[in-house]
């Protein structure tokens, strides 16, 4: 599947199906990953066919909400009008029943599901509290596109709700909390919501991918894949390049 960037004119030979992608112009797109593996996966994916980067800049801006963010909209701001996409790109965790370790979540929401409060009723979110959002609406239209592509390229991959926490979920009692909380919920990680809000305080639209390196629930550290999630990372760059060429 093809989805044609506008040049910067603005000519873009776009169907009316993918009309929505009309904003992004000529613009470029800048990937965040946390750590350097996970930016070198984005990158060889890229590069794969031995072509440049093209319009693609990645950085790997840390791990957690907080670096994730401050890197980002130092990027954005280094970069006045230069970005017209921003993605958060990474492994994480997967909710047992969705995604198989080395399939990919792509963010059809992007929520912190643990910003909030704990009350004798149970948490809070920001929005029920009213000090603002814990969420962030994704560019709807091309991550529909992007996971069509990744499953027509013979990848796993879902399209829903991912979840930025700062605490890795290590219990079944939590992974089944945060379930309840965010029906649906396909994964977690801890850098998305951090990426998207810097991006949407620029007006710039977000997406967010996980590949899943490890199950959701009581810690086991030898039961984790990072290097299948770093190849499903890798075939995703290459899927991403195709979809926005
Ligand atoms: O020590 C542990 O038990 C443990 C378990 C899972 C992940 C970690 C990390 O420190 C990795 C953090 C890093 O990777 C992303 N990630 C990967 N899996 C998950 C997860 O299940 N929950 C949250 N984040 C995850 C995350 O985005 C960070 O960049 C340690």
């Amino acid at each position: 599947m093809h989805i044609p960037f506008p040049d910067a004119a603005g000519q873009s030979g776009q169907t009316e199906a993918q009309s929505s992608f009309t904003h992004l112009g000529g613009a470029r797109v800048l990937i965040v990953t946390a750590v350097e593996a996970e930016k070198e996966a984005v990158l060889r994916g890229l590069t794969r066919t031995g072509e440049s980067c093209g319009r693609f800049d990645v950085l790997a801006a840390g791990v957690g909400p907080a670096a994730a963010a401050a890197s980002t909209a130092a990027a954005l701001a280094a970069a006045p009008g230069a970005y017209g996409l921003v993605i958060s790109a990474g492994i994480g965790g997967g909710f047992a029943g969705y995604i198989g370790l080395g399939g990919l979540a792509v963010a059809g929401e992007i929520i912190a599901a643990d910003l909030g409060a704990e009350t004798p009723d149970g948490f809070r979110t920001v929005d029920e509290l009213g000090f603002g959002s814990s969420r962030v609406q994704v560019e709807a239209s091309l991550a529909s596109a992007w996971t069509a592509a990744l499953q027509a390229a013979g990848l796993e991959a879902r399209l829903g709700p991912v979840l930025t926490v700062t605490t890795v979920t290590g219990t079944a009692a939590t992974a089944e909390e945060l379930a309840a909380r965010v029906p649906g919920a396909l994964a977690e990680a801890m850098e998305g919501y951090g990426v998207a809000i810097a991006a949407q305080q620029q007006g710039v639209p977000v997406l967010e991918l996980r590949a899943i390196s490890n199950a959701i629930g009581p810690r086991d550290r030898d039961a984790w894949r990072i290097g299948d999630a770093l190849k499903a990372l890798e075939a995703a760059g290459a899927v991403l390049k195709e979809v926005l060429s």
